[in-house]
């Protein structure tokens, strides 16, 4: 999928909402066990019950590739029932040598096809651009995390005072383009996402860290969003263990709903659209 279209689906169903499927035989409801492919069952409902409301899906690749062939093969049909209209983020950060990163880039981009893949930047240039070969295919790079220990390597400061993360930022920038790079950049760091929009003005960031690791949606808009909004917010938890009864599809299209209208709202009042 390329940019224009994405913008499109932002501005036609007003959200920039993107459903993590972080989806855990441990955490899915009971009554689900019994089906012959419980995963892909689970995710079906869930797109189901969110679709309406999102323009992203973001399968965790950990999640399926723990569960072994067949954990690979329920994620080959979530991919397959995804509408072509809703883009895909293969969420398995890559990234290795040049011929093991082509290999890669292969594997998610033509084996299965999803539209971007998240990619940690830390081998450098030839470990990123054989994913950047493939046409209307995004690298999403890791820049600012959400978790803790994105402070360990991310926030430290060169001798000259600059975040290492200011420096992945404005090299890695130069690797790609606005139409198929992305950066991470985790809600929970806030006013620190204004530092990273001054630093990359044009990309989209995806912006996992709202929902369950307590980041603001409010402050995401007010310091990410651009004039062609630039942002993909993602909810994995929050969304598709809304409830662990028989009404879990219908707890996360609720869930998904509420999150849809708030970023109306944002979107309104940012962009006028
Ligand atoms: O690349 C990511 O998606 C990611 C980067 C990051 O900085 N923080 C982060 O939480 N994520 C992912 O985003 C999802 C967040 O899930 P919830 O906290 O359940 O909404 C998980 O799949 C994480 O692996």
């Amino acid at each position: 999928m390329n940019r224009k279209t994405l913008f499109e689906q932002i501005k036609q169903k007003k959200s920039f909402l993107c459903v993590g499927l972080d989806t855990d035989p441990a955490k899915i409801p009971a009554h689900l066990l019994k089906e012959a492919d419980p995963i892909y069952e689970f995710n079906k409902q869930i797109i189901d019950a969110t679709q309406e409301y999102t323009v992203a899906y973001k399968p965790n690749i950990a999640f399926y590739e723990a569960l072994g062939t067949k954990g690979w093969e329920s994620l080959q049909k979530t991919l397959e029932y995804i509408p072509k209209s809703i883009f895909t983020i293969a969420d398995a950060k890559r990234g290795d040598i040049g011929n093991t990163s082509s290999l890669y880039a292969k594997a998610f981009f033509e084996t299965m096809d999803f539209d971007s893949i998240t990619v940690a930047p830390y081998m450098g240039i030839d470990s990123v651009k054989p994913f950047l070969e493939f046409k209307d295919k995004w690298v999403i790079l890791l820049a600012l995390t959400s978790n803790e220990g994105s402070m360990d390597f991310q926030l430290t400061r060169s001798a000259e005072g600059k975040p290492l993360f200011q420096e992945v930022l404005e090299k890695s920038s130069k690797w790609g383009t606005p139409e198929n790079m992305m950066y991470v950049v985790g809600a929970t760091r806030g006013e620190k996402i204004a530092e990273v929009r001054k630093i990359v003005p044009e990309h989209f960031f995806l912006v996992p860290g709202v929902g369950a690791q307590g980041g603001s949606l409010k402050d995401v808009a007010k310091y990410g969003m651009n004039s062609e909004c630039g942002l993909l917010v993602n909810s994995s938890r929050g969304i598709i263990y809304a409830s662990n009864g028989e009404d879990f599809a219908e707890a996360a299209g609720k869930e998904a709903k509420k999150l849809q209208e708030e970023m109306a709202v944002l979107l309104d009042k940012y962009l006028s659209l």
